[in-house]
């Protein structure tokens, strides 16, 4: 497999090693239907560390789909981890203990799975869709996304057609979709002529949902 290599960034070297923010700054964007996105740019400081492992250590795999018959390429690769499997680098687990706790109050139960996206170049990208599986179909739920990498755009339309909320997500920023957001909006993260680098995406979900 290829490796993914990036330029750590000088402004972001911490001493201490990463760290996460204060979640009480979060800014939230109300979309229409009972959906919402809360922001929180830069959440995680010292995030070059996070990225390094996260290239290096998670066992990347591709998939594919097939497509109107036909079997293509996930234009990204992809790594699943559940709630019961340990995280690859300690800040997660402790972002994800932190999201549970600051969201316990409208969520009602933790955030439990992680699931992985690398984007390797601006080739890379995930079509329209809403994470529907599971209870997500049918309820309310939050998924929560922390970005490590290059910066990349984040896009959200309403199912229902009109125009489109666009979210810049780059190194250690956290989005949040809440409330119908999955089922009455979809997201995408298009791809880009840009010369990008490697992005990371780190979707923490509920049990039952992806
Ligand atoms: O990479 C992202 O920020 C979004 C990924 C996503 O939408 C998904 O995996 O369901
Ligand atoms: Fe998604």
């Amino acid at each position: 497999m290829a490796s993914y290599s990036f330029q750590p960034s000088i402004l972001d070297l911490t001493p201490d090693g990463p760290a996460l923010g204060s979640l009480a700054g979060a800014r939230r964007h109300g979309l229409t239907g009972g959906a919402w996105v809360d922001h929180v740019p830069g959440w995680v400081r010292g995030s070059d560390d996070v990225l390094g492992t996260l290239l290096q250590e998670v066992p990347w795999h591709a998939e594919r789909r097939t497509m109107y018959d036909r079997d293509v390429d996930v234009p990204r690769l992809l790594s699943w981890y559940g709630g019961d499997d340990p995280l690859p680098h300690p800040l997660l687990a402790e972002a994800r203990a932190a999201l549970s706790a600051h969201y316990a109050p409208e969520l009602g139960e933790p955030f439990v799975t992680a699931g992985m996206c690398l984007y390797r170049t601006g080739r890379d990208s995930v079509a329209w869709h809403g994470d529907t599986n599971g209870r997500a179909s049918t309820s309310d739920t939050m998924v929560a996304i922390v970005s490590f990498g290059s910066p990349r755009a984040l896009l959200l339309r309403p199912r229902g057609g009109g125009d489109s909320v666009r979210f810049a997500v780059g190194h250690g920023d956290l989005v949040v979709m809440g409330g119908s957001c999955q089922r009455t909006w979809e997201h995408a993260i298009p791809k880009t002529s840009r010369p990008v680098g490697p992005r990371v995406s780190v979707q923490f979900r509920t049990a039952g949902v992806s």
